[in-house]
């Protein structure tokens, strides 16, 4: 591992350009103009506040109170160091600290301002200047020069995998949703300075063309199904057919069908059928083969899809699939879309009419399993998994739903046990879980599905001690497991498929 990385931030390349507050009145006080950060700062704040990568925002001397006040609020909200560029005595161009820095560390210097003197100061104390959209600096060798802010993060990745990396080191371009991209780096699973086994993380910008990105990087790690607009769920068996993704995501589904060994974790079409609860079903309905007589079964849930709740052949349908009431009710898509996880709990026929749970849905039996459910998360070649309530047993809810049925959102306001029925299910609580056949499923899984890291739902059912595994998930949050053990196992995942999969294209 190299020398570790600090990087100043010019307050330049942070701050809009003033304006006066009332817009355009001339003459007033400079002290009333607003001060606030330009496109694009807070997002790079926030990665680099989580980057662990030593960071600091620099002033220069006579830089007006209100924006250095400002600056210096900007930087201990994102806990980040703030420093005079200069130094106080003035006999140094530079700051004792950046001088301190520069002998132990790679520093990087990011400014958009033109100041020659202190330039070849810091190249000469081996600084390397990163410039943002000034062209006159490019005149100066030595200097890095990108035409936006949202090229800083892929510029310092590829400068620090160059200058600190060794030939092992990966650069790792990810995609998803902002609090799912929050929730990995609070954790420290996305640094910029190399992790453990040597990858740097750096998100991919949908504001720059994602092909030059691309190249960039030595693979891409995504959740594909937070950059879905809308599905059509009547296409779900021909996914990706009937699924519009963001431009962003579109040009990058493009480029790997156009790049067949670039490695991306994991392949959209191992995804697919993970966003539709009909093919989920067919995936666990072959786990049966797993079991043996007279041992602890795993199985899927019983289950039936249908179009619509009205039809008139709905009892003999639900007869045929031996199904019987209470039946969970979930979208046939189960991902990627706001209402894929509205479901309902329903005692009897006549509350199918007027449902609201979308089509088409999958009906399946309702398992009483104590209201204790099993998440297990498969990452890389490491199991884990926590213990969370989950809904109660039927009984439980048929009182408090009176005549209508029961719906909920599972996300948000799934109903679960109450601390009085917690506290009954520890009497009852006999079916423990059986970890290695959940194990050995979750193995048998693994090697179906082809993904790098999915996370299965599992509940035991409280008359047989069946284990019904009732939902699979692409890449979950697995929050319940501790840090120290779910990113280095995250971090190991990502490698062990990286290598696998470059080793199967060099053969
Ligand atoms: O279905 P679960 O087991 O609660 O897992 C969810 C699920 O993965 C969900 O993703 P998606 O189905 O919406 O794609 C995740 O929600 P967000 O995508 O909104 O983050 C949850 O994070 C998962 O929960 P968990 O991480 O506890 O498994
Ligand atoms: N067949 C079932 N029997 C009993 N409880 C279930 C069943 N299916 C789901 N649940 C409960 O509902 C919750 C949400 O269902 P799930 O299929 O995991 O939806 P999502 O994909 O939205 O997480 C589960 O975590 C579990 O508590
Ligand atoms: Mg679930
Ligand atoms: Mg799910």
């Amino acid at each position: 591992m190299g020398r570790s990385v600090r990087v100043v931030l010019e307050s330049s390349i942070l701050l809009a350009p003033s304006s006066p507050i009332g817009g355009g009145v001339t003459g007033e006080d400079d002290d009333a103009a607003q001060v606030a950060l330009r496109p694009g700062a807070e997002a790079l704040l926030r990665r680099l506040r989580y980057s662990n990568l030593g960071v600091a925002i620099c002033h220069p001397d006579g830089l007006p109170t209100n924006e250095s006040g400002f600056l210096e609020k900007t930087a201990n909200l994102y806990s980040l160091g703030y420093i005079p560029l200069t130094s106080p005595s003035g006999n140094h161009l530079l700051n004792e600290l950046m001088l301190e820095w520069s002998r132990t560390n790679s520093c990087f210097f990011v400014t958009s301002r033109v100041d020659e003197g202190l330039l070849s100061e810091l190249q000469n104390h081996n600084w390397t200047v990163i410039a943002i959209d000034n062209e006159y600096i490019t005149k100066n060798y030595g200097v890095i020069h990108i035409g936006m802010l949202q090229e800083l993060l892929v510029t310092l990745a590829t400068s620090i995998k160059r200058e600190t990396g060794s030939s092992s080191t990966l650069i790792v371009g990810y995609v998803m949703k902002q609090s799912r991209e929050e929730d990995f780096a609070k954790r420290g699973a996305f640094p910029l300075w190399p992790s453990k086994n040597d990858l740097i993380f750096v998100p991919l910008s949908f504001e720059l063309p994602l092909a030059s990105q691309l190249q960039e990087v030595d693979l891409v790690l995504h959740k594909i199904t937070d950059e879905i607009i809308s599905i059509d769920p009547n296409l779900s068996i021909s996914f990706p057919k009937g699924i519009s993704f963001s431009l962003g995501m579109s040009e990058i589904i493009r480029f790997v069908e156009e790049h067949r060994d670039f490695c991306v974790i994991d392949p959209f079409k191992n995804i697919y059928p993970l966003l539709d609860r009909l093919q989920i079903q067919e995936i666990l309905v072959r786990l049966e083969g797993l079991n043996t007589e007279g041992k602890r079964k795993i199985r899927a849930p019983c289950s039936l899809k249908v179009g619509n709740f009205c039809g008139s052949e709905l009892q003999k349908q639900l007869a045929e699939a031996n199904l019987s009431f209470p039946l969970i009710v979930k979208p046939q898509v189960a991902c990627g879309v706001a209402d894929a996880h509205n479901m309902a709990l329903i005692f009897k026929i006549e509350e199918f009419s007027n449902l609201s749970v979308p089509l088409p849905a999958i009906l399946q039996e309702y398992i009483d399993h104590g209201s204790k459910i099993f998440k297990f998360y498969a990452i890389g070649d490491k199991i884990f998994h926590a213990i969370k309530n989950s809904m109660p047993n039927a009984s439980h809810l048929k009182s408090s739903s009176g005549e209508k049925p029961l719906t909920f959102n599972s996300l948000k306001t799934l109903p679960v046990a109450t601390k009085e029925q917690l506290l009954q299910n520890r009497v009852l609580d006999s079916k423990s879980l059986d970890i290695n056949l959940v194990e050995e499923a979750a193995n048998f899984l693994k090697e179906l599905l082809g993904l790098t890291i999915f996370g299965f739902d599992v509940v035991v059912q409280e008359t047989s001690g069946d284990h019904v595994i009732v939902d699979l998930n692409y890449l979950p949050s697995f929050k319940e497991v501790p840090d120290n053990e779910a990113v280095p196992a995250f971090w190991d995942a990502i490698k062990q498929t990286y290598e696998s999969r470059k080793g199967m294209t060099q053969t």
